[in-house]
């Protein structure tokens, strides 16, 4: 229910009259020209959103003038005359907004009334007329000649109709006095409480009618309330309440209403400062989120962000943060799903906002605002600007799809210098070089809020909303049932693969006497904990947990976890799931790139930490490995830098060009990064356009063309004349795949230095090593395989030496030994050698 009081606004007394907003509801008029329209208008913009207004206008008033009111927000008019209200409706003004006079019109104080039998009931009662509130449903408003008594109005509360009251006559002041009633006395005279201390429930909601919490109501509270316009209740305990007196968590009421039958109060507040709970929280049910919590964190963001945090330089810096909106509307108008478009949205929101409590708008200016074109009369067309139509219409249309030749660039090596092929043989840039200052704040968050920070990358990157980033072992069958030949086709792999690595285990531990009596060993241990990283971004690749999980299950790794970027739905691929559950792997943990490393590397509330981290990725996975390795604290080592997929294919004139062009497009089509090299050994102009045409018939029938695109965009044929001279420039390149498509390849292996892993001959292709033959994919690439083996049983293995000496022993390099201490000055190492050989001697 509304408040019990409707004050009548006269625009000859707007300005001397006391504010009456936490009413709610306001009549204005009558209107007699269009002075008044003008006064009324000007009083509406001011107060739209807080009041909800119904106008009286004269026969005076022309129709444009009454358009224009209800455009600013009135309500509901009413027109004087039936011609008006005739015209207003011909125009389109809806008829819930125009009160048309009629029999039950009451011609001498100018309003409406409900019924005849309710005029007559109150015409007898009070002497007063009615009128509706243009809703369609007929409550009852009393107009009084002159200002009611208290007891006038309880009466007319009771029936219940509302009593209009010339504002001029009413008070804000806690009682009545010299004519004017009391807002508070009205207010409380429509109370009534079974509750023995005679106070009042009292409900306190915020604007968007969120429940703050439960506290009372006293008449003396509530005129404390209205005359200072705050949060004031009564304590049942300690009398008057004001709300944030001490904690500064004050509250500015907005509106007051009660409920059907008047036992129990809403104050409708704006709550400043933590909140209304005095456990901090916004609300005593806890908090509240949604656009008012987002509103209140950057409101304080705005106070006192930390240094380079992102709110600060959205703030800070005006091009960023429009830019960020204009992506995120453009990124709604192409969402597709109701997960894409909600998410879209409140990323538009959140930018939005940011601008908004930066410009010190709040989310109720702009409710007020949508209320207020809720309630436009004349609309516009709504047409969009020419930019935005063609901007639309080109979003629809489907990119043009490049036809060009894909082909690798020739570079013939014998017309080019040295210095010149140096540069030639680089690999492309990485696009980002600021890669660490993109991956460092990503780790520090996870390493310092865990897996709040992970939950929320992978909501950002990967799309999907998680409640939990871990999958613990056992894992559901549901979530690895697989067809049959895809079961086949990986326990097959995973046999070949665990039969090359088991064979790369050590028998027995090396033992080497060094000289009689002196014995050195060396053996190995699994180390316990690893981190196995499945890349999941261009493309999922369950191969690649095979990869890793065999060798660290054939080397006896007690705790395997493994972590790959779930799909936006949250779900990971079976295949990877089916693999986890082959290996032994404890946990999945359902994050990717530099978010899932930092979490295997520290640790989470929910992901275990681990001491070796492998896996290949993108840059971002390769940085975060890197950063990790580095921080003492993390205590966490890795494989090596495994980044795009990378291919040199050796070919003389015997090879095949369709086989040639299979390989280079094999590696091609992982990433537009990825690069491939083909150095042709004496190829005439006919044997290399053979590979040329090869690579692109059989690149545009792929899926995957644009990748390749990318990819041979940046990527050489070099042409050579001897297969010596060849595998010299791949030593130089170091590839992470060298294929050798020669006439008897194995008589070249002795020659190569480095690659990660070499195919050789016709009926090697690279994909076997990808998948099933038993070598390992996860090789080391960009030049690394100068330094770097791939990854292999040992691996997941560290190795411990040990020695064990005789007297003897100790007495052929005992000297040797206190001799070199000598020469270092460290007298204590000597020490131990010499109390020992002193004990000798006196046992002989
Ligand atoms: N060398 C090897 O042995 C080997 C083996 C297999 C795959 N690979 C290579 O691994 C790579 C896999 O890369 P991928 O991208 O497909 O998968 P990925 O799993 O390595 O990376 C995807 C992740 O990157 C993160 N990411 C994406 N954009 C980001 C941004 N702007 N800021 C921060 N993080 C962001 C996301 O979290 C996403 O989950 C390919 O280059 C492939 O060639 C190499
Ligand atoms: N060729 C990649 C390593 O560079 C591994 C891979 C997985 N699946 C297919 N290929
Ligand atoms: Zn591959």
């Amino acid at each position: 229910m509304a408040f019990p009081l409707l004050p009548l606004l006269a625009p000859s007394s707007i300005a001397s009259t006391p504010d009456l907003s936490i009413v709610g509801y306001t009549l204005i008029g009558p209107l007699l020209n269009s002075e008044d329209v003008a006064i009324t208008q000007k009083y509406i913009s001011k107060n739209f959103g807080l009041v909800e207004f119904s106008v009286q206008v004269t026969s005076d008033i022309e129709i444009d003038d009454i358009i224009a009111l209800l455009d600013a927000g009135v309500d509901t008019v009413f027109p004087e005359t039936g011609e008006q209200a005739t015209a207003l409706l011909e125009i389109g003004v809806p008829g819930s907004r125009v009160v048309f006079p009629g029999e039950d019109y009451d011609d001498v104080n100018g309003v409406y009334v409900s019924s005849t039998a309710a005029k007559t009931e109150l015409a007898t009662k009070l002497s007063k007329s009615v009128l509706p509130d243009g809703t369609g449903n007929k409550k009852l408003y009393v107009t009084f000649t002159s200002p009611p008594t208290l007891e006038q109005v309880k009466q007319t509360v009771a029936l219940p109709a509302i009593p209009i009251i010339p504002a001029e006559s009413l008070t804000t002041d806690s009682a009545s006095s010299a004519g004017k009633l009391s807002v508070a006395s009205i207010f409380s005279s429509a109370l009534n409480t079974d509750r023995s201390d005679g106070y009042f429930s009292t409900l306190v909601v915020d604007t968007q009618g969120v429940a703050l919490g439960l506290v009372y109501s006293s008449e003396e509270s509530i005129a404390a309330a209205i005359k200072s316009r705050a949060g004031v209740y009564q304590s049942r305990k300690r009398g008057l309440w004001f709300k944030g007196a001490t904690s500064g968590a004050v509250q500015t009421l907005v509106r007051l209403e009660l409920d059907c039958d008047g036992d129990c109060i809403k104050f409708v507040v704006q709550q400043a400062g933590k909140g209304f709970c005095h456990l901090d929280t916004t609300t005593c049910f806890g908090k509240s989120g949604g656009v008012m919590a987002l509103e209140r964190t950057l409101a304080s963001r705005l106070k006192n962000s930390p240094a380079g945090s992102y709110t600060r330089r959205l703030f800070s810096d005006e091009k960023l943060l429009s830019a960020k909106i204009m992506e995120e509307a453009e990124e709604l108008t192409t969402a597709k799903t109701k997960g894409e478009v909600a998410w879209e949205f409140a990323d538009l929101l959140y930018f939005g906002m940011t601008k908004a409590v930066q410009a010190g708008v709040s989310w109720t200016d702009v409710e007020r605002n949508l209320d207020s074109k809720a309630k436009k009369i004349t609309r516009r067309r709504g047409d969009a600007k020419q930019k935005w139509i063609d901007a639309a219409t080109k979003t629809e249309e489907a990119p043009e799809k490049p036809t060009g030749r894909i082909q690798l660039t020739r570079v013939d090596v014998s017309e080019i210098s040295a210095s010149e092929l140096t540069d030639l043989l680089r690999r492309p840039a990485q696009k980002n070089a600021n890669i660490m200052n993109l991956v460092g704040p990503i780790v520090e968050a996870v390493r310092t809020r865990g897996d709040a920070a992970l939950l929320e990358f992978t909501a950002k990157f990967e799309k999907a909303k998680l409640d939990s980033p871990v999958l613990k072992a056992p894992f559901s069958p549901e979530l690895m049932e697989l067809d049959q030949e895809t079961k086949d086709a990986i326990d097959l792999s995973f046999e070949n693969v665990r039969k090359f690595h088991a064979g790369q285990l050590e028998s027995a531990p090396l033992v080497v006497e060094t000289v009689p009596g002196v014995v050195c060993s060396r053996f190995s241990r699994p180390i316990e904990s690893v981190g196995l990283y499945v890349p999941g971004g261009t493309a999922v690749l369950p191969s690649t947990a095979l990869m890793l999980g065999v060798p660290a299950l054939v080397a006896g790794c007690k705790n395997i976890v493994v972590a790959s970027p779930p799909r936006s739905d949250g779900t990971l691929t079976p295949e990877v799931v089916y693999v986890a559950h082959k290996v032994g792997a404890a946990a999945i943990v359902l994050a990717g790139g530099a978010q899932a490393v930092a979490a295997m590397a520290y640790g989470t509330e929910s992901v275990p930490k681990v001491n070796k981290i492998l896996g290949p990725g993108n840059q971002f996975v390769t940085a975060a490995k890197m950063l990790v390795q580095n921080d003492t604290s993390a205590l966490v080592s890795i494989d090596m830098p495994a980044g795009p997929s990378e291919v040199l294919v050796v070919a003389d004139k015997k090879a095949n060009p369709a086989f040639v062009a299979s390989d280079l497009l094999s590696q091609a089509e992982h990433g537009v990064d990825s690069q491939v090299i083909l150095i042709g050994v004496d190829l005439n102009e006919v044997e290399l356009q053979a590979i040329e045409d090869e690579v692109h018939e059989q690149a545009m029938r792929l899926p995957r063309v644009d990748i390749v695109r990318g990819a041979i965009a940046h990527s050489r044929t070099f042409q050579v004349k001897t297969v010596e001279e060849a595998i010299a420039l791949s030593n130089k390149y170091a590839p992470e795949h060298l294929i050798l498509q020669l006439e008897n390849a194995s008589k070249y292996v002795d020659l190569v230095q480095h690659a990660g892993s070499v195919f050789v001959g016709a009926w090697s292709p690279e994909s076997c090593g990808d998948y099933s033959s038993g070598t390992n994919h996860t090789l080391p690439t960009y030049g690394y395989a100068t330094v770097y083996s791939g990854v292999n049983t040992h691996s997941f293995m560290k190795h411990l030496t040990s020695q064990e000496l005789t007297p003897e022993g100790l007495k052929k390099i005992g000297g040797a030994v206190v001799r070199l201490a000598t020469v270092e000055g460290l007298d204590a190492h000597g020490n131990a050698v010499r109390v020992r050989l002193e004990h000798l001697a006196k046992e002989q």
